[in-house]
């Protein structure tokens, strides 16, 4: 099939840039297995949104891969609220990190998007050819753009100087590591803290936002982590590329079932005045599949590997992905 391509990543200088977030520190833990160097850089020493300081860092350090997991991300409130955060932040991101790594000549970098990028009503499964076919889900869009504008980028540099620069676009993700801020966290750290809290309170009710109807797909981090290093070794297009689960289910159920990982008994009360985002986001995942890859982690395991992180946190991981 089409992107086919292998790349072998042994010996090289892998560079996870964002390796303290959820996704890099599961891609940093899936490349112990390979026999790769990976790279590292403190964000207090290096903000990633300074182009001439991350050249300078990338000249020093000399990756022939990037995996460019740093970003500004949140759930759907973090995303409605600091609307100039979500575009800025990581067009800057982009345009730094991107263009830095092809003036020091990296082989292969891949890029990640997010299925938010395609449009709030697009055809169901979302396969790639969706994207920029209609218009996009307004409590995103700012998030959206920047993404679009990074694959275009990896696009553009690809056709311009034929860098092997690919994009992949994971659906919702969860798991180790994730962001527990009360506000501006994804749906399923905070429905963790959420209902661990009632739990410990011994709440009779807990609110979940929204009518709980929209679906989402979910997939744990791990297995992203996995999908990403296959692809890195086996593919390389200008097309970006969807990573999904296959696992839709109404946020009612996905509430059900955080509710039942974590304990808590007491009735959920649905806050219609909280917005409900995209009705459906579920991506067609053919062409990873066909490629070879395929996720392994049921939605119930992952759920409780996440809670036992959390636990294993004292319950206190409020590591603020977005600053209030
Ligand atoms: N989580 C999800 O459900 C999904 C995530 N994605 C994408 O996956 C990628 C990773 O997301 P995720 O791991 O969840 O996010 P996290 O918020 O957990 O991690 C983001 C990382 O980026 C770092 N970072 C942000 N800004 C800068 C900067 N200026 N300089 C250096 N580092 C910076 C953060 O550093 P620090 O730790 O210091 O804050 C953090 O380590 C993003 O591109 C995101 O858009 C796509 C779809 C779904
Ligand atoms: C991955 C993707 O994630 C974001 O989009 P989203 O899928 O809408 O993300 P979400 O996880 O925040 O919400 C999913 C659903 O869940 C409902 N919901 C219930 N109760 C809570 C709750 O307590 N918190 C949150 N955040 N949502 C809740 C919520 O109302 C919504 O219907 C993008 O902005 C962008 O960041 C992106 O790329």
């Amino acid at each position: 099939m089409a992107g086919v391509s292998t790349y072998d990543l042994t010996g090289k200088r892998v560079f996870v840039a964002g390796h303290r977030g959820m996704v890099g520190s599961a891609v940093v833990r899936r490349l112990a297995s390979e026999n790769c160097i990976v790279l590292t850089a403190d964000r207090r020493e290096l903000d990633l949104t300074r182009e001439e300081p991350t050249l300078k860092w990338l000249e020093a350090n000399r990756p022939e891969v990037v995996v460019h997991a740093a970003a500004k991300v949140g759930g759907i409130a973090a995303n409605n609220n600091l609307p100039v955060d979500f575009l800025c932040d990581n067009l800057a991101l982009e345009l730094s990190v991107i263009r830095a790594s092809h003036m020091v000549g990296v082989q292969r970098l891949l890029f990640l998007g997010s299925s938010c990028i395609y449009p709030k009503h697009a055809k169901q499964p979302i396969a790639e050819s969706e994207l920029l076919t209609g218009p996009l889900e307004p409590t995103n869009e700012w998030y959206a753009i920047a993404k679009i504008a990074g694959l275009k980028m990896c696009q553009a540099f690809r056709r311009q100087y034929g860098d092997d620069f690919i994009s992949v676009m994971p659906t919702n993700l969860y798991g180790r590591g994730d962001n527990y801020h009360p506000d501006h966290s994804h749906v399923p750290a905070a429905l963790i803290r959420r209902f661990h809290e009632a739990k410990l309170a011994k709440a009779p009710s807990v609110a979940v936002w929204g009518t709980g109807t929209p679906l989402r797909e979910f997939l744990n981090v791990e297995d992203f982590a996995d999908a990403c290093v296959f692809l890195l070794k086996n593919y390389s297009s200008d097309l970006p590329i969807n990573v999904g689960s296959g696992d839709e289910l109404s946020i009612a159920d996905f509430a059900a079932a955080v509710a039942d990982v974590v304990g808590y008994e007491g009735k959920l009360i649905f806050d219609a005045s909280k917005p409900d985002g995209t009705p459906r986001k579920l991506l067609d995942s053919s062409r990873v599949r066909e490629l070879g890859w395929a996720p392994k982690t049921p939605l119930s395991v992952g759920l409780a590997v996440a809670y036992a992180d959390f636990l294993e946190m004292g319950g206190r991981n409020m590591r603020v992905g977005v600053q209030a």
